[in-house]
């Protein structure tokens, strides 16, 4: 990763930018959570990943992601266009490295949607940049209930993601933080206060060594 950005420090002005990794199963509530983050935040961008799976109703190319071919997407995998990609419910998915390496150049913080392969990686990749929260459902059923309202997915899909979901769960304990999102204003809330005070965490700001230096020096 040297000399492309991400592995040193990355400065948003004084501050050093962040990562946040959200993930969950699928109708935990991670995108509805991640937009809804990014709108009270203007400092703050989403990765928009790469996907091999079709587009649901309403889902905007560019937007919501970059739907292609799985030739066109194994092509970028060989060019070493992704900053990592995984396969999930047999398709890839994968983070374009241009657009966040543009976004953290420019001091902006960047929010991800990804599955726990991907938070692996990119923590891996900027273990002091990564900052990692799981969206737990209250239930299982709850979880059901949510897949079947959002109104996007067939009955299969829906059984493949909740297939899944326990398999997502397990990883729960390799993030820094768990929200467990039943209220929606609460849960928003706790994200809130995760990303402002991660923000404000002594090494994201490494001129701080500078000016304590200064400080000491006064009578
Ligand atoms: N590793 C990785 N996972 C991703 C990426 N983009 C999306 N995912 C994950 O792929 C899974 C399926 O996403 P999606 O089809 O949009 O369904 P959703 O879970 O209902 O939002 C989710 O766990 C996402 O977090 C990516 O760029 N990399
Ligand atoms: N706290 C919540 N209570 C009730 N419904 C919710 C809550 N959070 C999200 N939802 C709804 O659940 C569905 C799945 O949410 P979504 O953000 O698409 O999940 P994910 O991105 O994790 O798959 C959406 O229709 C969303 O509006």
């Amino acid at each position: 990763m040297s000399g492309d950005g991400l592995s040193g420090p990355v400065f948003r002005g004084r501050r050093r930018g962040l990562m946040l990794v959200l993930s969950s199963p699928s109708g935990a509530g991670k995108t509805t959570l991640s937009k809804r983050l990014i709108s009270l935040n203007p400092d703050l961008v989403l990765s928009i990943s790469a996907t091999t799976r079709a587009p649901r109703p309403g889902e905007v190319e560019g937007q919501d992601y970059y739907f292609m071919t799985p030739k066109e997407f194994e092509e970028k995998i060989a060019a070493g266009e992704f900053f990592e990609w995984a396969k999930v419910f047999d398709h890839y998915y994968g983070t374009p490295k241009a657009p966040i390496e543009e976004a953290l150049d420019e001091g902006r913080d960047v929010v991800f949607d990804i599955d726990w392969q991907g938070a692996r990686s990119l923590a891996k990749e900027a273990p002091d940049d990564v900052v990692r929260v799981f969206i737990l459902p209250p239930s299982l059923a709850l979880l059901r209930d949510r897949l079947k309202k959002r109104k996007q997915d067939s009955d299969d899909i829906i059984k493949s993601r909740m297939n899944r979901a326990k398999s997502e769960i397990e990883h729960w304990n390799e993030y820094d933080y768990v929200v467990l999102n039943d209220d929606f204003s609460r849960a928003l809330e706790k994200l809130s206060e995760i990303l402002h005070a991660e923000r404000l965490k002594r090494v994201r700001h490494p001129w701080l060594e500078g000016f304590v230096e200064e400080l000491m020096k006064e009578e």
